[in-house]
């Protein structure tokens, strides 16, 4: 079975009647969707927040019952996927270019399950770009003053244009290598105007679902949760 198909599933089992759950987005997310979905059509009753308009419209086309960020005040169980994680449970995310909405939601859960296939776990985070959501207007000063960090800041493009996310904001995505310092780094962006939030998401998951090819879904404990 498809690796992130596994994950999703198996994810899928820890919600619960009556939680409020946080719907990831991505393709691994798509799989933990669909099949909450299918448990929704069984009988289960959940309220869900999307992470994104990708994930509420594949939630809707489901019947699963969706509540709007300012309806939420507590989220029981967040379930998104990552492009990275390193053995002290430190992320990045927003390759699908979600970030903001994903923290949001990620931040207001009581327990946050990241699920991914095999490639996702690494020594070091960072191969991978660290996309960050910019405010359009200053963006090409935001974007000089990630240069001079020597951050090698591109802005993302899809399909000849830049690219939009849901919140009408930009990405720059940083090429800062594998086994950069993740505080300098994310406490220099917390020092630049026009940042919204950025794709780290340091130590935040109580637990990892992965999917893999030898030994079917492992299911990874955080001691520090
Ligand atoms: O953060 C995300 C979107 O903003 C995704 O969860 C992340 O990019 C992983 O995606 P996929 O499951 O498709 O590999």
């Amino acid at each position: 079975m498809d690796m992130k198909k596994m994950a999703g599933d198996k994810a899928a089992e820890y919600v619960k009647d009556g939680m409020v759950v946080g719907l990831g987005t991505g393709s691994t997310a798509y799989h933990m969707v669909n099949a909450i979905g299918e448990r929704v059509k069984n009988g289960l009753k959940i309220q869900a927040i999307p992470t994104s308009k990708a994930t509420e419209a594949q939630a809707r086309e489901l019947g699963i019952p969706l509540l709007t960020i300012d309806e939420v005040d507590h989220v029981d169980l967040d379930i998104d996927g990552v492009d990275e994680i390193d053995p002290q449970f430190n992320a990045i995310k927003g390759g699908g270019g979600a970030l903001y909405r994903e923290k949001v939601v990620a931040t207001l859960a009581k327990e946050v399950i990241w699920i991914m296939d095999e490639s996702k776990l690494v020594d070091h985070i960072g191969a991978f770009h660290l996309p960050v959501e910019i405010a359009q207007y200053g963006s090409k000063q935001a974007m000089a003053r990630m240069e001079e960090c020597g951050w090698k800041p591109v802005l993302r493009v899809r399909d000849g244009k830049t690219f939009v996310t849901d919140n009408g904001n930009y990405i720059a995505d940083l090429h800062l290598g594998a086994g950069f310092d993740i505080e300098d780094v994310r406490e220099k962006l917390g020092t630049i105007v026009g940042v919204l939030e950025h794709g780290l998401f340091l130590n935040m998951c109580k637990r990892m679902i992965v999917g893999t090819s030898s030994e079917g879904v492992r299911v990874i404990e955080n001691p520090s949760k």
